[in-house]
């Protein structure tokens, strides 16, 4: 693909309104964006979704920048990569670090793309030419301003409402949601808030028919998932505890989840992320494509993958405006009673804001072979 020069931008962009979940709050965006040039002077764009620290899982910015730089550049630059789907066996020796591989990979496929002069969404074999979505909602001070906030989301359109429990906050609020939005396609994420000893109060939550309940236990764990579903008529969806089509096998077989919630970051990227769709698709298994509070770079990522076949729930790409004042991509992500176009332009399919991104940019630096 002559790759002329990849450059890597730390980013800090605020967000419009706190994010809060069982770990803490974010008031702002730090994250790696990344642009891959070739000798023909087309970019292909991707962004880490490590966070500034490893609460969600192991990865930091810190450490992506290092990964990044230190081992998966000098890897991609080693010889010329005719298909994405080269780049994660070339980083396969490298242990886990999967959001620093994804990054790369997805700027990768974005220039793959516009090189094939398609979009990214046909690249990777998507159909779909909308999708349907719906919002994560963070924990709220208090129930009444969490119930002002679902209501204008249901009231937009949105697909489904996913809110955020923990041992304390959790039957009580799904209660007054039920009884407020009786009939909305409702989700809690717990990001692993909970312990197998908590079953039984997790069990209180099967009486307010939710999608599902998202990641309840240990970020490791697949095989307490397994005791837990059996005791539940609530679908379980793992989230952190999924990081390969590997990872999915071996939950699927021990029956953890029915669910699965894929992010491209999470997995090492848009290939991997495929495999499961894939082998989800294969045993009946819904998927849907997970948030990290991205910018526009990185949800019209998730849109893309968000077209192949197996994505039939609702997944957390919401609109630009929910989290930026100023995105960095044209036009910004909308969405409209739920529903996003998928665009037809090449590679991403939206155009990378240079303006923003130099505003938001507090240091950068540039790769080449
Ligand atoms: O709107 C989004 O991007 C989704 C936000 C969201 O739910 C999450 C973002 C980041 C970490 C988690 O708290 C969480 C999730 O686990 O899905
Ligand atoms: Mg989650």
């Amino acid at each position: 693909m002559n790759i002329h020069s990849i450059t890597l931008r730390k980013m800090n962009m605020p967000l419009k309104a706190p994010f809060t979940t069982s770990f803490g709050t974010f008031k702002q965006k730090d994250f790696i964006l990344v642009e891959i040039r070739d000798q023909e002077g087309l970019s292909g764009w991707a962004e880490s979704v490590a966070f500034t620290s490893p609460w969600y899982n192991e990865e930091t910015i810190e450490t992506n920048w290092h990964m990044i730089k230190d081992f998966l550049i000098p890897l991609l630059l080693e010889k010329d990569i005719q298909h994405p789907h080269e780049v994660s066996q070339r980083f396969a020796h490298i242990r886990r670090n999967y959001m620093a591989k994804s990054a790369l990979e997805g700027a990768i496929w974005d220039l793959f793309a516009k090189r094939q002069q398609l979009p990214l969404a046909k690249a990777l074999g998507g159909k779909k030419k909308q999708i349907e979505v719906g919002v994560s909602i963070g924990i709220q001070n208090s129930v009444q301003e969490l119930l002002t906030i679902i209501e204008r989301h249901v009231s937009a359109g949105y697909h489904r409402i996913k809110v955020k429990i923990k041992p304390g906050w959790d039957i009580e609020i799904i209660r007054e949601i039920r009884n407020h939005f009786p009939n909305i396609l409702l989700m809690a994420d717990a990001n692993s808030a909970y312990r197998l000893t908590d079953t039984q109060r997790l069990k209180e939550l099967d009486e307010f028919n939710l999608m599902m309940i998202e990641q309840p236990l240990a970020p490791d764990d697949i095989i307490d998932h397994a005791y837990l579903q059996r005791q539940l008529t609530t679908p379980i969806c793992l989230d952190e505890s999924i990081h390969s089509v590997e990872d999915a096998r071996k939950a699927l077989a021990l029956g953890s989840c029915q669910i699965i919630n894929i992010k491209i970051g999470r997995v090492g990227g848009l290939t991997e992320a495929m495999k499961i769709h894939d082998l989800c698709e294969t045993q009946k298994i819904p998927v849907w494509c997970g948030g990290m509070l991205e910018s526009g770079i990185g949800r019209a990522h998730n849109i893309a993958l968000t077209t192949l076949s197996n994505f039939t729930l609702p997944g957390d790409t919401a609109a630009s405006s929910n989290y930026w004042y100023q995105d960095l991509i044209e036009p910004e992500v909308t969405v409209n009673r739920g529903i996003i176009h998928v665009p037809e332009e090449w590679g991403i399919g939206y155009e990378p804001n240079r303006l923003a991104i130099d505003q938001f940019t507090q240091y950068s630096e540039t790769l080449r072979p």
